[in-house]
């Protein structure tokens, strides 16, 4: 029996960091395979891993979090055979729905020998606000579809900061146990613990199938006999979620018909986001684009582009639409740099709007000197330090609206 834990996160929110954390101190002795799905055109996180003894299967070609669940299931089969695993990890692509992750493996567990032992999902308490409000669905999934949620730099989050981001958590997400201590103050082994005791929400998402009474698709958020919680299905006589024009609470766009175009004024309950918080069609405030998940009944034939940042054809009604609003530039080069331009680049990328909205960056170059730097980069945050030597230099940014003529200037690559 391989056991299967999911790392979900939206980017820079420090997957790496308690992955690189539990192999260390909980998964000890067990052979572990990850298996990620980077967004971005560069892999950049493997390194550190292979140097561990750790096996990592990418999955930049294709995505696992939307249609191409078969693929998915195949390289799980894979995997599994080859090196016969204690444990696969499975670190989704920043901007993946983690509901989409569970289903997929839910789906191949009755094939292979496994079982989802716990779904995770890391929120960074700095850009819980930021992220939520710019980025619906693309965070909040990830958030309400958790069996456990650990907020990471509340090492150096003001209280308050903590205290609000829980509070929107708590709003998407209520039986989710929440990790508000620094991960560096628990060990691998509680934090695995917490993690595997909460899985309240794998049975309701499961039962996210037909309705036995009207035969619909809802989401539940209840167990109860049929006597969950429905979004729309009027002739089931249940308590609804979604009562249009009824200014009921609402928990998601699924089949819901009153699209909300434009931010029009809304008056009801949301599950998801501060300031009205539903999710749009079209762009405001933030100017990104947002996710189109509503339960339309009509086949999208366009080709469309999921978290991984390739596209696909989409038959089922999972239209993410996360090209529209994320894009990543890498470059792989030998061009040597300083510490110090490092740090200037980053900085740049922090305040300039002239990059587009950077999300992230990271990567590893060779110094002047012959050391290797290695940075990470979310707003408002820069690391640089030293590290092995790597094959080659690798440089990724993600974001949205990126100008990438700029991002080579920026790094000189030009
Ligand atoms: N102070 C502090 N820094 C953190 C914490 N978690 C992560 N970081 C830093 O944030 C940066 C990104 O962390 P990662 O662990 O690489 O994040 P990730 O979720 O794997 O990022 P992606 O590669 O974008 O998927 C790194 O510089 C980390 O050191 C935390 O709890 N506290």
């Amino acid at each position: 029996m391989t056991k299967i834990d999911i790392f979900s996160g939206f980017l820079g929110a420090g997957k790496t960091t308690l992955i690189k954390k539990l192999l260390k101190e909980a998964y000890k002795g067990e052979q572990v395979v990850l298996i990620e799905n980077e967004f971005g055109e560069i892999g950049i996180d493997g390194g550190f891993l292979k140097e561990a003894g750790i096996e990592i299967r990418e999955m930049n070609s294709g995505c696992i979090c939307c249609s191409l669940v078969g693929d998915f299931g195949e390289a799980l089969k894979e995997v599994i055979q080859k090196y016969e695993p204690d444990r696969i990890i499975i670190e989704p692509s920043g901007v993946g729905k983690l509901s989409d992750v569970i289903k997929a493996v839910k789906k191949v567990e009755g094939e292979v020998d496994i079982k989802l032992n716990s779904f995770t999902t890391l929120v960074d308490v700095m850009k819980c606000k930021m992220y939520m409000k710019n980025f619906g669905e693309f965070f909040s999934n990830q958030i309400e579809y958790a069996g456990t949620i650990i907020l990471s730099r509340t090492d150096k989050a003001a209280e308050e900061k903590v205290i609000a981001a829980l509070q929107i958590i708590r709003g998407l997400n209520k039986s989710a146990a929440v990790i508000t201590t620094p991960i560096e103050k628990l060990s691998g082994a509680k934090i695995l613990d917490t993690m595997e005791n909460n899985r309240s929400l794998e049975k309701e998402l499961l039962e996210e199938e037909v309705c036995p009474v009207c035969g619909g698709h809802h989401e539940h958020h209840h167990e109860e006999e049929c006597g969950h919680e429905h979004h729309h299905g009027e002739e089931c006589g249940h308590e609804h979620h979604h009562g249009e024009e009824c200014g009921h609470e609402h928990h998601h766009g699924e089949e819901c018909d009153h699209d909300h175009h434009h931010g029009e004024e809304c008056s009801h309950d949301h599950h998801h986001g501060e300031e009205c918080g539903h999710s749009h069609h079209h762009d405001e405030e933030c100017g990104h684009g947002h996710h189109h998940e509503e339960g339309c009944d009509h086949d999208h034939h366009h080709t469309e582009s999921c978290g991984c940042g390739h596209t696909h054809d989409h038959h089922d009604h999972h239209h993410h639409h996360a090209d529209e609003v994320f894009t990543s530039w890498g470059r792989e080069t030998a061009k040597t740099y300083t510490e110090e331009e490092i740090h200037a680049i980053l900085e740049a990328l922090s305040d300039d709007e002239e990059y587009g909205m950077i999300l992230r960056a990271k990567g590893m170059v060779e110094g002047k000197n012959g050391s290797w730097i290695y940075f990470d980069m979310v707003p408002g945050e820069a690391d640089v330090r030293e590290g092995s030597p790597e094959y080659t230099g690798r440089i990724c940014v993600i974001g949205s609206k990126l100008k990438e003529s700029s991002l080579e200037k920026l790094f000189k690559l030009a």
